[in-house]
């Protein structure tokens, strides 16, 4: 006897998913070109499809026909029909059925009448208990799929390129009452997904530790990116979900699935457990897909290793980022689509890693809810961040500015896609601010001993009218979020005003003669101090080198390729002082200028009362200590700063490049003159005179 299995109550997710209606494009999307993944590369190794190994489980030749087409159970016939591949044999739907809608019925009753039998020949004990309690859903219950837009060749497919589906039966049974009420459990119960690197092995933890989730062998069960035979699939299922202990125990949650690549399958979830939920996280795009990539390159990683990493440095890797899969996976307007291609919204949370690792507690107990399982307090210290760093020791976020504009233009386009599925209330712009700060805090901590880092700058955040002036960042990674929410509300407190602060702490003498070796290949350096000429470059005890109250550090360039002047924000003064200290070596003199203030009006040679400090370098070695020298004068030393004509004091020798470092390369990059600038990668970034395709405001604009 049928009855309904119970689903679990599902309350929307407050404030993370919010979703109003089925979004249009499902059904506009089916009828026209899909947004496909390709997925080409993951599957070339996979086993050819065995059509009779569920017919061969059962050892009945004569069956072997129906039952290859059936095996996965309720919803299996639509997605059987799907396939795109031609190589396939076996069942057709034209052979056993006239119409689309009784062939899912029809594969619904045979798929779970088989998978009972192909459970009880498989011969547990406890397996073959279950099977008193098969039952089979009313047709009403499965989600019928709308076949008539659909080609033989394409149909619901999200993988063009002929990607083959592991086609294994899915036991779908009645294992035992929850409350009174008969139950059936599918596989998964609970998708885990949103793509590698998005915290995966953290929610599956926390879920794991609820009271009334069943423990599972793995988190990564590779179900259904692997083929099996029949059999072997009933096996691992079996192995798996520990079916008696499950029965006994009465759990809400029978299993979880978390493989990393698996939310490129969702048809596949749905033919597997129509009833099935799946949390969805996004994390802000590029960082992922960096971070996936550090992942790989760690010699612990197994899986697919892209070919830059083979050869190449990952520097290069992040240069050419589009050649690697892992880029497709952050680009979650497509994904999200065949989400919503698949099943109800209310069976899909969708939320954003910033809220989940900022407000972790929230988080739980929205997906708690959302999975029908009751409150639960985990105590304190549960929610740590689970493979935290294993792939962040080393992360070279520079890119050249052209890389990263074409990258912020690919995913703009997703991430409108993305928007206009979420009907707007989801956003996953404005994020790029977590990965700033964790570059930041490692160019910081290689530097010596840093906890916070407190800077304000403008623009570095924008939220419709409001911007972001402060960032804090500290050297706790799990509080990247936190810090980026302190910003907001400071921003909001601050008035947003146009300041400037950075406070640097310890900095070790390598810092100094770090700055000083850049100066030895830029020759110049001109620090615009905020609006007064107080000192702005100190040299204090203890070897404490304090930047303050700047704004602007100015390079001169070759002043034959005018104008050549680009404005680094205070970031790039950091990361141009840690480049420089491993390459320091025959520094002579360095030039500060303070009180350089463009907006005075300056003519000629005069330039009020600007001052210059010369800092001998002469006399130090690596040995002896760095013992600067400094003279001031005032008078009227050189040409004021005009980007159309650069000029510099005359003893200036100017170089034709310099190297530039900053967020990805080029974030905090601020073009006094796009149209003849531009930045182009070699074994690190140089500037050279071009075209510059981009200008720091277009980047704040897409994120
Ligand atoms: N709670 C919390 N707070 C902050 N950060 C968190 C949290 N949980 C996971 N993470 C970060 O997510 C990355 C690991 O994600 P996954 O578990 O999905 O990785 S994996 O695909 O299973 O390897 C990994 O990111 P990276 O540090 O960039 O490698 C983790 O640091």
């Amino acid at each position: 006897m049928y009855r309904s299995p119970r689903l679990p109550h599902i309350t929307r997710a407050q404030g993370i998913d919010e979703w109003k209606t089925p979004s249009p494009f499902r059904k506009i999307e089916r009828k026209g070109e899909s947004n496909l993944v390709d997925r080409s590369n993951t599957t070339k190794n996979l086993t050819p499809f065995d059509p009779n190994g569920f017919a061969a489980l059962l050892g009945t030749d004569a069956d072997k026909e129906d039952l290859a087409g059936v095996g996965s159970g309720d919803a299996s016939g639509a997605v059987q029909e799907t396939e795109p591949t031609s190589t396939r044999s076996g069942f057709r739907f034209g052979k056993f059925c006239s119409t689309k809608l009784l062939c899912v019925f029809f594969s619904v009753v045979i798929g779970l009448g088989c998978s009972a039998v192909a459970l009880s020949s498989y011969g547990s004990a406890g397996v073959s208990e279950l099977l008193d309690a098969v039952s089979v859903p009313d047709a009403v219950a499965i989600p019928v799929l709308d076949l008539s837009n659909t080609t033989p060749k394409n149909e619901f497919s999200p993988f063009a390129d002929g990607y083959m589906r592991p086609e294994v039966p899915v036991p779908k049974v009645d294992v035992c009452g929850i409350n009174g009420n008969a139950r059936t459990v599918g596989f998964p119960d609970i998708f885990i997904g949103g793509g590698m690197k998005s915290g995966t092995t953290s929610r599956f933890e926390w879920l794991q530790a609820h009271p009334e989730v069943a423990k599972q062998e793995t988190k990564e069960t590779h179900f259904f990116t692997t083929n099996r035979t029949a059999r072997e699939a009933v096996d691992f299922l079996t192995r798996q979900l520990s079916w008696q202990h499950l029965c006994k125990s009465r759990f809400k949650l029978a299993s979880l699935e978390a493989t990393a690549g698996g939310a490129d399958f969702p048809l596949q979830y749905r033919a597997a457990n129509p009833a099935l939920r799946a949390v969805l996280v996004l994390r802000e795009p590029l960082t992922r897909t960096i971070s996936e990539l550090q992942h790989r390159a760690t010699s612990y990683f197994r899986g697919d290793r892209p070919e830059c990493l083979r050869r190449l440095f990952l520097q290069q890797c992040l240069h050419d980022l589009k050649t690697f899969s892992g880029f497709k996976t952050s680009h979650y307007g497509a994904i999200v689509q065949q989400w919503l291609h698949s099943f109800p919204r209310d069976q899909l949370m969708v939320a954003r890693f910033e809220d989940m690792v900022a407000r972790p507690a929230t988080f739980y107990a929205d997906m708690l809810r959302f999975a029908g399982l009751s409150p639960f307090d985990p105590g304190l210290g549960f929610f740590r961040a689970a493979n935290s760093g294993r792939s962040s020791e080393e992360r070279p976020y520079n890119m050249t500015t052209a890389g990263f504009s074409s990258l912020v233009n690919d995913f703009g386009s997703d991430m409108t896609l993305l928007n206009s599925l979420m009907q707007g209330d989801f956003e996953v712009t404005q994020v790029g601010l977590q990965s700033k700060c964790k570059s930041l805090i490692n160019a910081l901590e290689k530097q010596g001993t840093f906890n916070t880092v407190y800077m304000k700058g403008p623009g570095w955040l924008c939220e419709g009218d409001t911007c972001i002036d402060t960032l804090y960042c500290s050297s706790n990674r799990t509080a990247g979020g936190k810090s980026y929410h302190r910003a907001k509300s400071m921003a909001k407190s601050s008035g947003n005003t146009f300041t400037y602060e950075y406070l640097l702490r310890n900095a070790s003498l390598s810092s100094t003669k770090f700055l000083a070796g850049q100066m030895g290949s830029a020759h110049n350096l001109w620090m615009r101090p905020k609006n007064s000429s107080t000192t702005y470059l100190q040299y204090c005890p203890k070897r404490v080198l304090e930047l303050q109250d700047t704004i602007d550090l100015y390079l001169y360039l070759n002043p034959e390729a005018r104008p050549a002047s680009v404005s680094l924000l205070h970031f790039d003064k950091l990361e141009l002082m840690r480049r420089a200290s491993r390459e320091l070596t025959d520094i002579d003199t360095l030039f500060f200028v303070n009180h350089f203030d463009r907006s005075r009006s300056c003519n000629g040679t005069c330039c009020g009362a600007a001052e210059r400090r010369v800092v001998d370098f002469s006399k130090t070695t690596p040995e002896i200590e760095f013992k600067p020298t400094l003279e001031t004068k005032r008078g009227p030393l050189f040409a004021p700063f005009n980007p159309d004509t650069p000029t510099g004091p005359s003893e200036f020798s100017i170089p034709t490049e310099a190297v530039l470092f900053g967020d990805y390369g080029s974030f905090a990059l601020r073009v006094v003159n796009e149209s003849q600038i531009s930045v182009t990668h070699d074994t690190g970034l140089r500037i050279y005179a071009g075209p510059l395709p981009l200008n720091q405001q277009s980047i704040l604009r897409a994120w």
